[in-house]
């Protein structure tokens, strides 16, 4: 267990690493000292209560939000010392998938997922539409969702969507911020089981924002736990039952957490 990784900056095994980051917008510090690893071919799921910065340091850590101090490296290079086609390669080698999915709403979902295809040289326009459609099977929507639009899906079938779109690239990082809100239980339960699938058959490392138990048993191999203004703490489901501290114990012991434990045996 550990606040982050080995601190020398340079472990080929993190594609991620951030080290004494601080956010802020205006006079609210959002983060301080924040150091986090995610490592290659793992689930991380990111914990913390709400308003704690999770989506904040995604966004972080993608480039969205410039820091106000601290380094965010990528598959080993600094995020924020990129520019041009520098920065527009390194962001073909990861995908995002936004909390409501962040579709175009005037775009069908095959061309949603097309979006990202279209910046790269090269492609003819019926490999784009075949790689399109097979990001759309492999998010699990049936053929027939390619020609529909966002507004005619359900919330699961949105995030599917936009989990298509992230995967359009054949990305080596996948960020999904809150993949299971909203979704009822099964869904929610489907959409766990593919995030590992994806994880297996692609060989991804996943950066997973989440409030979700369940979600945290069923796919993650480490947890991260925000909590003032940094990442407090880093391990296994096994590790965080252990930690002494207000916020993580009443989170991995309340009652949700025992429910979540008996489900999963
Ligand atoms: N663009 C912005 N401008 C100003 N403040 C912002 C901006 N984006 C986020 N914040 C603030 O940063 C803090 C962290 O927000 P963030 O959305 O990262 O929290 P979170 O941990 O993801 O919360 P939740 O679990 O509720 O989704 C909040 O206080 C939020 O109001």
């Amino acid at each position: 267990m550990s606040g982050a990784g080995n601190g020398d900056g340079k472990d080929p095994e993190n594609v991620i690493e951030v080290r004494g980051l601080r956010t802020q917008f205006g006079s609210n510090v959002i983060h301080d000292g924040l150091d986090l690893d995610l490592r290659r071919g793992e689930i991380l799921g990111v914990v913390g209560g709400s308003g704690t910065g999770k989506s904040v340091l995604l966004r972080t850590i993608v480039g969205l939000i410039r820091p106000a101090a601290g380094k965010v490296r990528v598959l080993g290079q600094d995020v924020g010392q990129l520019s041009g086609a520098a920065r527009e390669a390194l962001e073909r080698r990861w995908g995002v998938m936004f909390q409501d999915g962040a579709l175009f709403s005037s775009l069908t979902v095959q061309e949603n997922v097309e979006v990202p295809l279209r910046a790269v040289p090269g492609l003819s326009d019926a490999q784009r539409e075949a790689l399109a459609q097979l990001k759309v099977s492999m998010a699990g929507l049936p053929w027939n969702a390619n020609a529909k639009y966002p507004s005619d899906l359900s919330g699961g079938m949105r995030k599917r969507a936009g989990l298509a779109r992230a995967l359009a690239l054949d990305p080596e990082i996948v960020f999904l911020d809150e993949p299971t809100a909203g979704l009822d239980p099964i869904g929610a339960d489907a959409f766990d089981r593919l995030i590992v699938g994806l994880r297996d058959a692609l060989n991804l490392s996943v950066f997973l924002v989440t409030h979700d138990l369940d979600t945290l048993h069923a796919c993650c191999d480490r947890i991260a736990v925000l909590a003032e203004k940094r990442v407090l703490v880093t391990g296994t489901m096994a590790e965080m039952l252990k930690v002494d501290h207000p916020w993580v114990h009443e989170y991995f012991h309340g009652p949700r957490a025992r429910a979540a434990m008996t489900e999963k045996g």
